[in-house]
C-alpha cells in the first residue's frame, strides 16, 4: 500500500487536499514541509503532498526554496481546492471576539486574514504555528482565551466551535498543492484533470540587459500561455535571482526544446521542476 505525507496533524488544509484527492492510500503526518519533502526523497513514503501558493497571500516560499535548494523531486499533479479560514475556540469560551488574548495559525492564514484580525481581534497577540491543524490543536488543550484560524475539519477534529466563518478577507480564496513522487506512476487521482501545466526554472546570466525580455520571447513566439512568473533569489549574493515560470501546457518534444536551446544559447540555464495534470477540486 502506498503511503501520502502531508503536512500535518490532522485538520490541515493540506490534509484536505489530499483527502479529496486520493482514495484509500494510507497518510502519514509531518511536522513541517521540509520533513515531508525528505521523507519522499528518502524513499520512506512514495507520495508527499505540500502547499505552493494561496490567491490572497502567494506563493509559499518555503516549498520553492526547499524544492530548489534542497531536494529536487518531481512535481506529478497539482491539487487546487478553495480554502474557508474560521476562528476556532474551545467550546466553553462565551466571551466577546475582543477578549481574545491570542490568535494562532499558519503563517498564511494569518496573512489570509489580516484585515478580519485588524478589524475584530485589535488586541490578539499573532501566534505563528507549523500549520493551522497546530494551532487548532493548541487550542483546543489551552484554558486560556485564545483562537485559531482553520477549517471545519480542524474544529471537529480538535473539538472546538467556530465563532465566525468565513474570515478571509477576500473570496475566492484557493491553494495550490503539489503532488511530488520519484516514480509517478504510483500517483492515482480519480477526477478528471483541469489542464495540463509544466514548471520550468530559469536562471539569468547575471547583469545581462534585456535577458528577462529575450527569455519571454522565447515562449511568445511559439504562442506558449504562462500562467505565472515568480522571481526568487539564487541566495548567491545580492541581486542574484531566478525565475519560475509555469507553462500551461505539457512537456513536449519540439517546443520545450527549443525554448531551453534558445535560452541556453543566452546563457541562461534551464531546469524542468515537473509536467503534470492540475486537478480543481471541490472539498
Ligand atoms: O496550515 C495548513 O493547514 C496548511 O495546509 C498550510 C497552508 C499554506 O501553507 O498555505 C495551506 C493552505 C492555506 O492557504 C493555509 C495554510
Amino acid at each position: 500500500m502506498k503511503t501520502i505525507g502531508y503536512l500535518g496533524p490532522k485538520g490541515t488544509f493540506t490534509k484536505l487536499a489530499v483527502d479529496t484527492a486520493f482514495n484509500d492510500e494510507e497518510r502519514r503526518s509531518f511536522t513541517t514541509i521540509p520533513e515531508c519533502i525528505d521523507a519522499v526523497d528518502q524513499g520512506k513514503i512514495e507520495i508527499g503532498v505540500v502547499p505552493l501558493e494561496n490567491a490572497i497571500e502567494g506563493t509559499v516560499q518555503l516549498t520553492v526554496d526547499y524544492l530548489v535548494h534542497q531536494v529536487r523531486l518531481p512535481v506529478v499533479a497539482e491539487i487546487v481546492v478553495p480554502i474557508q479560514q474560521h476562528l476556532l475556540v474551545r467550546k466553553d469560551f462565551s466571551g466577546e471576539l475582543s477578549t481574545l488574548k491570542e490568535v494562532h495559525s499558519h503563517s498564511h492564514a494569518i496573512a489570509q486574514c489580516h484585515q478580519f484580525i485588524h478589524q475584530h481581534l485589535p488586541d490578539a497577540n499573532i501566534q505563528f504555528s507549523s500549520s493551522t491543524g497546530k494551532a487548532a490543536e493548541l487550542v483546543s488543550e489551552s484554558k486560556e482565551p485564545i483562537a485559531a484560524i482553520g477549517n471545519i475539519i480542524a474544529a471537529k477534529e480538535y473539538g472546538l466551535q467556530i465563532v465566525k466563518e468565513n474570515i478571509h478577507d477576500y473570496p475566492n480564496n484557493h491553494t495550490r498543492f503539489l503532488v511530488l513522487a520519484q516514480d509517478r506512476s504510483v500517483v492515482s487521482i480519480n477526477h478528471p484533470a483541469k489542464l495540463e501545466r509544466t514548471t520550468m526554472m530559469i536562471t539569468l546570466p547575471s547583469d545581462k540587459s534585456g535577458a528577462l525580455h529575450q527569455i519571454l520571447s522565447a515562449f511568445a513566439w511559439r504562442k506558449m500561455n504562462l500562467s505565472k512568473i515568480e522571481s526568487r533569489p539564487t541566495k548567491t549574493g545580492l541581486g542574484n535571482y531566478f525565475f519560475i515560470i509555469d507553462v500551461d501546457q505539457t512537456y513536449d518534444d519540439v517546443l520545450f526544446p527549443g525554448v531551453k536551446q534558445e535560452l541556453e544559447a543566452l546563457g541562461c540555464s534551464v531546469d524542468i521542476l515537473g509536467t503534470y495534470p492540475v486537478y480543481h477540486l471541490n472539498i
